[in-house]
């Protein structure tokens, strides 16, 4: 075959890129699942909870007071976050530094949902990851509260994560084992109150797309969970479900 029938080959066998929106509360399985999916399908991965985690320690590092939303939206602009793309090894940096590890840290948890308010700080934020995700070459995985609704309102597959308070409050309880203070009920607390916060704001809310597909993951396996999305995804490729 010559030169041109190889390309139209190659053309009709290349599936398109799929862009998929994995949105829901924490501890719902949304990073998990997102990694896992985006390496088995060979697409990109992009957090986007690590973007506001990493401007809200950019605000705390700076001397910013994150509760004064005059003062955040002033700011807004100015860090430079870079997140790396690749699901094995997802990375986030500010102003150059390596961010991973201090935007885990409780002093983030606690100020994130106040910086994440702010409508400066999400427009920036909602710009950078459009840019990101059109960049993808064979498609990405976008996870967050509001890639559904107003990110990737496009998407081809939106999926909407749920879970019981009582699970998502274990799971995280199981992760900070032996680095912080483990007390499930203080977890569950401050769990439920990132929750109301994250879905009580104005701008762009935690909320489930009209055309999501939600998946309660409370009795899941995440390997079940990543099937699921998995199966999801395909039947989209090949069209063999509508939207
Ligand atoms: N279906 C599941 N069953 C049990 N544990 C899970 C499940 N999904 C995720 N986890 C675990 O729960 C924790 C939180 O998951 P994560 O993917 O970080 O959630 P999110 O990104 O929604 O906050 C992780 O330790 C993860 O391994
Ligand atoms: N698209 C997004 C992603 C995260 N956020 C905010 C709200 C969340 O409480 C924080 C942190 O998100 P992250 O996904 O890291 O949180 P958890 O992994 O669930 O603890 O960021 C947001 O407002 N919009």
């Amino acid at each position: 075959m010559n030169n041109v029938g190889n390309a139209v080959t190659a053309a009709r066998i290349a599936p398109a890129a799929v862009v998929v929106g994995i949105d829901g509360p924490s501890g719902t399985g949304k990073s998990s699942t997102s990694k896992a999916v985006a390496a088995k399908l060979g697409l990109r991965y992009l957090d986007t909870g690590a973007q506001y985690r990493a401007i809200t320690w950019w605000m705390l590092s700076n001397g910013i007071d994150v509760n004064d939303a005059a003062a955040v939206a002033d700011a807004a602009g100015k860090p430079e976050i870079v997140s790396g793309t690749d699901p094995s090894a997802p990375a986030i940096t500010v102003d150059g530094a390596d961010a991973a590890a201090p935007i885990r840290t409780q002093e983030v948890t606690s100020a994130v949902s106040a910086v994440s308010a702010v409508p400066e700080v999400r427009t920036r934020l909602t710009e950078l990851q459009r840019a990101i995700a059109a960049e993808a070459p064979h498609g990405i995985v976008v996870e967050g509260r509001d890639i559904g609704t107003t990110v990737l309102p496009d998407a081809d597959l939106k999926i909407f994560l749920t879970a019981s308070a009582e699970a998502r409050a274990a799971r995280r309880s199981g992760e900070l084992k032996g680095k912080e203070a483990t007390d499930l009920a203080a977890t569950q607390a401050a769990l439920v109150k990132r929750d109301a916060a994250d879905s009580g704001r104005k701008t762009s809310p935690l909320a489930k797309a009209d055309d999501a597909v939600e998946v309660d993951t409370t009795d899941l396996t995440l390997d079940q969970v990543i099937e699921c999305v998995v199966t999801l995804v395909e039947e989209r490729r090949s069209g063999t479900e509508s939207a």
